[in-house]
């Protein structure tokens, strides 16, 4: 290996062998084969050409029919397959139409997952040319039912699974996984799924489903994402009695003990991959996901998707929604019902840029934002009581116990749902806000469309037709008094894939706010003129490649502006750059 290497770098040696020599991370030498000490143990890695039937088994290689003449020749996969030579385009077609004949979301779910493990490039080939028709199957509402069935349909494991049983060995768990040049690692712990709540080991749905969002709508490479779950058990009773649960059957691990082998799994993420791989805390309940978020932000890449993420796509369907409902941000009044992560997330960076709009502190931009919790409206005379994230909202009102009676004191412009709870915008609620609204805008963010505060027929009807729509999960168009509503989706899939790409393709090495603010102007431009006219705040996501690279290119200047890229020079045209970065999905020809 020495020489090997040595002759790679015109005879120069770069290792330090001596026996002080301690295991490296980074790219030159992920595993340690090379630098280790006799003592050390070392991975026994072995590459080899996939040919014959294990081409065929391998997801990221195999072609299925699309095999040519000469590459079944020249791979030992003659006989293998039938002789039929097919093209990619027809492989599609037969796999849309066997999709559209399932009748059950989940069906088609497992589809596309049987899809991933046996052809990528075909999944993505699927997922890329049918974006708005697949995304409610790999992503909200169907990957929820899937990860509370996830044990019953588990087939093949997808991700890596770090549970309290590797705790001290996390490094040689990462060391495991097969490829090692990651990039993204989307990680959760299962405690919050969408608004399902506690899902344990089987959240693992939603962190495969994000970073196939990765690499569908951002362009970031398959084999650069890595899906991470951590098992620190389960506190929901269902699972731990269920048979078929994947998980450890224990109740949640907590305080030191949590809080230990969460260090230990981002120690040896930045110690096996480097400074600049991008860590998206995902689904984890807001009682460790803020302290995360603030503890690991001075010395990872870290994004949490649920509170910048969402923060991002909301106040960008708000600037968006402007054009309709007229006025500033300044000039609007925020109603929220639910003060958690997206919550809060949002309510900050509104007040943010509202802060950056007018030139008024924060502390002042703030006082136009309320939020009501399952205790009632955040107010002043709860403070001691309240979570420290919900302190900054608490302002000076009456207590108010209920959003009916919020809705009525504070009388909002802009009502947002993020409680994570399904039908709490009741008819009373909508007729109340749209009886001082011409236009009231109204998110419903909450996932799946089960825990949605209401439906888009329920937003039109009872705002009688006057409502400004988007929800988290999506809804059809719905027809009222002759005219096509179209309800725009409310989702940080907009914002991630985008951002993360920027930056990675800026080498970024810290995420801060104004790279959130960039990711939000650059989506709220791309709606256009014929969007607003069917009544959108979002784009439609059959553009969503072109958009993410408009996203990635403004975070990437934003980094590039605050000093934290360290990919230099500074690419001239960033968009083109971002296009260019991105991973396609057509075949490659095999020698
Ligand atoms: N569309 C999108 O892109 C995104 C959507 N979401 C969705 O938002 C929802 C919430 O997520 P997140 O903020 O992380 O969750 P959290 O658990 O952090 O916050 C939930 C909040 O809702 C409040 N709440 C719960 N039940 C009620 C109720 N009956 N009445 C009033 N308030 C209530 C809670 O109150 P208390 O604090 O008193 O317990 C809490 O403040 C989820 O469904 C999630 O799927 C999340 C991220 C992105
Ligand atoms: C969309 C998302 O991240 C959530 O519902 O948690
Ligand atoms: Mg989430």
């Amino acid at each position: 290996m020495e020489s090997t290497l040595k002759e790679m770098r015109g005879g120069e040696s770069v290792l330090d062998l001596s026996p002080k020599a301690t295991v490296g991370g980074g790219v030159e030498d992920v595993y340690g084969e090379d630098c280790a000490t006799e003592e050390q143990l070392v991975t026994p890695w072995a590459y080899s050409v996939a040919s014959g039937y294990s081409l065929l088994r391998d997801p990221h290689h195999n072609k299925g029919l699309a095999f040519t003449e000469k590459e079944r020749d020249s791979h030992y996969l003659l006989g293998l397959l039938p002789p039929a030579v097919v093209t990619q385009q027809l492989q599609e077609k037969k796999l849309m139409d066997n999709l559209r004949k399932y009748q059950v979301p989940l069906q088609k779910y497992m589809a596309m997952m049987e899809l991933q493990e046996r052809n990528e490039r075909l999944f993505y080939k699927l997922l890329i040319d049918n974006v708005e028709e697949l995304l409610p199957i790999v992503y909200t509402p169907t990957v929820g039912e899937a990860c509370q069935k996830y044990g019953s349909i588990f087939r093949r494991p997808q991700g890596l699974y770090i549970s309290l049983k590797e705790k001290g060995k996390v490094l040689d768990v990462l060391k495991n996984w097969p490829e090692r040049s990651i990039q993204v690692i989307v990680v959760t712990d299962g405690e919050r799924i969408l608004g399902l709540g506690d899902l344990g080991c089987q959240g693992m749905g939603i962190p495969v489903g994000k970073l196939s969002l990765y690499t569908a709508l951002g362009g970031v490479r398959p084999s650069a994402c890595l899906p991470v779950t951590i098992d620190v058990g389960t506190n929901n009773e269902q699972l731990l009695k269920d048979e078929f649960y994947i998980g450890l059957r224990q109740r949640r691990a907590t305080g030191q003990e949590y809080a230990d082998l969460l260090h230990e799994f981002m120690s040896a993420v930045k110690q096996n991959y480097g400074e600049k791989v991008l860590i998206q805390f995902e689904d984890f309940a807001n009682h460790n996901a803020f302290t995360l978020l603030a503890k690991y932000g001075t010395t990872h890449l870290v994004f949490n998707d649920d509170i910048q993420g969402t923060a991002s796509v909301v106040l960008a369907g708000v600037v968006a929604a402007l054009k309709l409902i007229g006025g500033t941000l300044a000039d609007h009044k925020f109603l929220f019902l639910g003060a958690g992560e997206a919550g809060t997330g949002i309510a900050e960076l509104i007040a943010l840029e509202m802060s950056k709009q007018t030139k008024i502190p924060v502390e002042e931009t703030r006082k136009k934002i309320w939020l009501v919790d399952s205790k009632g409206l955040i107010v002043n005379s709860r403070r001691e009581s309240l979570q420290h994230f919900k302190k900054p909202w608490a302002h000076d009102h009456e207590p108010v116990k209920d959003l009916l009676g919020a809705v009525k004191a504070i009388k909002p412009t802009v009502l947002i749902g993020s409680s994570g709870v399904g039908r709490t915008f009741t008819k009373e609620i909508i007729e109340t806000l749209a009886s001082f609204n011409e236009k009231p805008l109204i998110m419903a963010l909450s996932n799946p469309t089960s825990q949605s505060e209401c439906t888009a027929e329920e937003a039109y009807t009872w705002s009688q037709g006057r409502a400004i729509f988007a929800s988290g999960s999506p809804f059809d168009p719905f027809e009222y008094n002759g005219k096509v509503f179209v309800p725009g989706q409310a989702n940080n899939a907009y914002i991630f894939p985008g951002f993360g790409l920027g930056l990675v393709i800026s080498g970024a090495i810290r995420v801060h706010d104004d790279m959130l603010l960039a990711a939000s102007e650059a989506l709220a431009k791309q709606v256009s003129d014929e969007n607003y006219n069917k009544g959108l705040i979002y784009p439609p996501f059959s553009n969503i490649r072109k958009i993410s690279a408009n996203i990635a290119a403004n975070v990437a200047a934003k980094a590039y502006e605050l000093g934290v890229a360290t990919h230099l020079p500074r690419p001239a045209n960033l968009v083109k750059y971002a296009e260019s970065c991105m991973y396609s999905p057509v075949y490659r020809s095999y020698r």
